[in-house]
């Protein structure tokens, strides 16, 4: 019993036998099927799937946008209902508010709280620092590159101090070169401030680089198919034997589902 609720703690997220149906003109359309995921605290968990196989409504439903259609959801122990800023979301292209600034944008949801202003501007400058973007407080989006754009709300994310952060393809829709500095980056970010992540992607690599434990999921409707471990020791090198071993194993079982 002990041991039970002592591996319940460190459950931060608990989805069992989640199912998600949309119903659209032409008929039900399930998309998550008979889905157990947990994450862990402090893990970094990346989703690996097919593109279009419900990825982004696995992430939708545990960040509270969406409600299943059946099975149980849980954050730290409770029923999710609605979103919550202990659930931090970043989405493939962060919509930013063009007419703030960097620091703005960091510190908006400080200020929606109430955080008096010298406060709030000292954890963005924090946050700002972290992912790189000192001397560019006062930048407006359109006036930063994709890359920058993605790390500012990265640190607006990460400024609520949120318990778990939920990183949706963040980096997809960047050049190859940005998204492999953008991996580095994060992989940095997330030494320095450990949180729980839940981090979707197609891409093989950046799922191998960041995670800690991998979940293949099937093609649509989407549930687990295989889970890995991921024992690398950080920061990954990309052509190690172990690394492309792996590589290799994983893109195979996710063709499979295909
Ligand atoms: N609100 C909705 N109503 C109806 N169908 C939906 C809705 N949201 C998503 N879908 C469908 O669910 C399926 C999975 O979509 P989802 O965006 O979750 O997948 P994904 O794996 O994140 O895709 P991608 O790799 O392109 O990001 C798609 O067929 C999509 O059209």
């Amino acid at each position: 019993m002990e041991q039970e609720r002592k591996i319940n703690h460190n459950n931060i997220v608990e989805c069992k036998n989640v199912s998600k149906t949309f119903i659209t003109p032409e008929g039900e359309h399930p998309v998550v099927q008979n889905l157990d995921l947990e994450a862990r605290e402090n893990e970094f968990l990346v989703l690996f799937g097919p593109g279009q196989c419900g990825k982004t409504t696995i992430i939708n439903m545990i960040a509270g946008f969406e409600k299943a259609t059946a099975g149980s959801m849980k954050f730290m122990g409770k029923e999710i209902t609605k979103p919550d800023s202990s659930r931090g979301v970043v989405f493939q292209s962060t919509a930013l508010f063009p007419w703030m600034t960097t620091m703005g944008n960091v510190e908006y949801g400080l200020k929606m709280a109430g955080v008096p202003k010298a406060e709030r501007q000292k954890r963005a400058q924090k946050y700002i620092d972290l992912v790189g973007l000192s001397g560019f407080e006062k930048s407006f989006p359109v006036q930063l590159s994709g890359g920058m754009r993605q790390r500012v709300g990265i640190a607006r994310a990460y400024c609520n101090e949120p318990k778990l952060m939920l990183m949706d393809e963040p980096f997809g829709a960047l050049d190859a070169q940005t998204r492999y500095l953008m991996q580095e980056e994060l992989q940095r970010i997330w030494e320095a401030e450990k949180r729980t992540v839940i981090f979707v992607t197609n891409n093989i690599e950046e799922a191998l680089y960041l995670a800690d434990r991998i979940l293949v999921l099937t093609n649509c409707p989407a549930t687990v198919k295989r889970e890995y471990k991921i024992d690398l020791p950080r920061p990954r090198n990309l052509v190690s034997p172990e690394f492309l071993a792996l590589r290799k194993e994983i893109t195979s079982i996710l063709d499979s589902t295909l």
